[in-house]
């Protein structure tokens, strides 16, 4: 049985006029997503992360292109998508007076729910995601951690089947951090909720997301499974270090033989080579360096990071066109 798409876009572009110049900020976004993925967009600053999202939660109208979410078309039914979906932006939402349990229920009553089913809904979201201790705290009186929470609550709240995280971790401490993405996890457990999440986390679209799409200058280039970007596109870190100087090398033919790559010779008698499925060839290496009669003292095999997948495919480092994480956020337009 095959299962529609819950997101499907078609050469979505989005370009704005700044100072009369235009801006491409996405570029013919192509892809499909099935209900119950969890989707990581990863990319530096400014890549067009934000603007994918807003266009596909109908916030911003497409320059060219089409999209279906939820079954819905992003332009001619914007109603039927936003009913669909929850979407939590960048900017915490909230009105700072309102208790949080009565946030949960005008969010509620904002989708057309009744209010039994609302306050049901409010006490499921409350005890999965950890906010009975707060409840009756105002919005104003909670912590960076608390508030992303209540955000992702309110997101839920309509039981949607997509939900839209726009870096929901940003900002918040490792602690904070770990447990919005263990609730995250959990809800999509229990509800089968399509998650699309951007975040400039390296480690988090790793670890947590099935699917990862890497995004630079408005573009998708790349769209797979952590693992497979890296078996393909990046290498294991090979080192090797030896007595002297010169077995080193001496090492340089033997290790180009083994990985079919360039080894490179480093200070203090190193040599390294980065080769896909590197940690196979260890072994193997160590072998061939033994029978060629030289003494390898240490072997170590570093695994490849999403990091240098972005390297392999842009020649620059994720981390390096980042801006610094305390860095303020840009103000943004939000909607809820
Ligand atoms: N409203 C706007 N008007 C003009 N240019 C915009 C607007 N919104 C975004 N841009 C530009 O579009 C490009 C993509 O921005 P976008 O916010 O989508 O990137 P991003 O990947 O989400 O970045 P960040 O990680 O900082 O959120 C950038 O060059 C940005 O300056």
């Amino acid at each position: 049985m095959t299962t529609s798409p819950i997101i499907e876009t078609h050469g979505l572009t989005k370009r704005f006029t700044v100072k009369k110049q235009p801006v491409a900020a996405v570029t013919d976004l192509s892809i499909s997503v099935t209900p119950g993925e969890l989707v990581a967009f990863l990319g530096p600053n400014g890549a067009g992360k934000s603007t994918s999202l807003r266009m596909l939660t109908t916030l911003i109208p497409p320059t060219e292109g089409t999209a279906r979410v939820a079954g819905f078309d992003i332009r001619r039914q914007p109603g039927e998508v936003r009913a669909r979906i929850g979407y939590v932006g960048q900017l915490t939402s909230g009105s700072f007076a309102q208790r949080v349990g009565d946030e949960l229920l005008s969010q509620g009553a904002f989708y057309g729910m009744r209010r039994a089913d609302a306050a049901r809904r409010a006490d499921e979201l409350i005890a999965s995601l950890g906010l009975q201790a707060i409840r009756t705290r105002t919005v104003q009186q909670l912590s960076g951690g608390q508030k992303r929470r209540l955000d992702i609550a309110l997101g839920l709240m309509h039981a949607p089947p997509l939900i839209f995280l726009d870096e929901p971790s940003t900002g918040l401490d490792p602690q904070s951090r770990a447990n919005l993405w263990e609730h995250t996890l959990r809800l999509r457990e229990e509800h089968g909720t399509t998650v699309f999440v951007t975040t400039h986390y390296l480690e988090e679209a790793d670890r947590y997301a099935e699917r990862v799409l890497v995004m630079d200058q408005g573009r998708v280039i790349a769209d797979d499974t952590a693992p497979a970007l890296k078996a393909t596109l990046a290498g294991d870190l090979l080192a090797f270090g030896f007595d002297s100087a010169d077995e080193a090398s001496a090492a340089l033919p033997v290790l180009a033989q083994v990985t079919g790559r360039e080894p490179l010779l480093g200070p203090d008698a190193r040599v390294s080579v980065t080769a896909p499925s590197g940690d196979g060839l260890l072994p193997a290496a160590i072998r061939a360096l033994d029978a060629a009669g030289l003494g390898v003292r240490t072997a170590t095999g570093v695994p490849p990071t999403l990091d240098d997948v972005f390297l392999a495919l842009t020649g620059r480092a994720l981390r390096e066109t980042d801006r610094a994480e305390n860095e303020p956020e840009p103000a943004k337009e939000t909607a809820r």
